[in-house]
């Protein structure tokens, strides 16, 4: 099981003082949304620069004209690159055509899927690396998590790796950690802590054990 640390509510600079207390404790590091929203690609370029021994996620949720942008992502120095599990299988299978050309990863995120399940049977016969339950801020913030759902791709999916995300904290990681997803992505759990190294670390060692 990997620990990824999502970076979203931060510029460049501010990144990679947060990456250099943790890096030791997480696989891969996350430019969020907002980060590229904000910063352009140039986000994933500085921090795979400075932190060549990390896996970087490009979190752009693609919805549209995937090879293309897994492309750039790629060119930028993005090791995996998330697509949104509700975009067209057309535009999925663009992406897994040219990550694998890239020799990158493809992570879908299942925000705003309403069947997980047959969905996740569908992601997966497409090919794509990764498949990701995640609740978003906004249903977050009206009490929402990803839990049930990581149980139920882990009952379908044959091929890709599994993954979790939204809201995770250290007193929620035992429960998540139970259903053994192969990838735990945790962005204000660690980013919001006054500690964040002892908190990563912590993290780290639960999902190990
Ligand atoms: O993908 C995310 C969200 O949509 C904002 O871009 C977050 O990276 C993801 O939810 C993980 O962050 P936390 O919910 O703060 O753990």
């Amino acid at each position: 099981m990997e620990l990824q640390l999502a970076l979203d509510l931060v510029n460049i600079a501010e990144a990679k003082e947060v990456i250099k207390e943790v890096e030791d404790h997480i696989d891969i590091v996350e430019i969020g949304t907002p980060v590229v929203i904000n910063e352009g690609l140039r986000a994933v370029k500085e921090v795979k620069e400075a932190f060549p021994n990390l896996k970087v996620l490009a979190d752009l949720k693609i919805m549209d004209a995937a090879g293309y942008e897994v492309q750039q992502a790629s060119k930028a120095g993005a090791d995996i690159v998330t697509i949104l599990g509700v975009a067209e299988d057309m535009s999925i299978k663009g992406a897994v055509e040219e990550a694998k050309k890239q020799n990158k990863k493809i992570l879908v995120d299942m925000i705003g899927v309403k069947d997980i399940k047959g969905r996740a049977q569908e992601l997966d016969e497409l090919g794509v690396d990764y498949i990701c339950v995640h609740t978003g801020y906004d249903l977050q913030a009206v009490g929402q998590n990803s839990f049930e759902d990581l149980v139920t791709i882990k009952s379908v999916v044959k091929n890709a790796k599994t993954a979790v995300a939204g809201g995770i904290k250290l007193e929620t990681l035992p429960e998540v950690v139970k259903a053994q997803p192969d990838l735990v992505i945790v962005g204000g759990g660690i980013t919001g802590q006054d500690d964040k190294k002892a908190t990563a670390a912590k993290m780290k060692e639960l999902i190990s054990n």
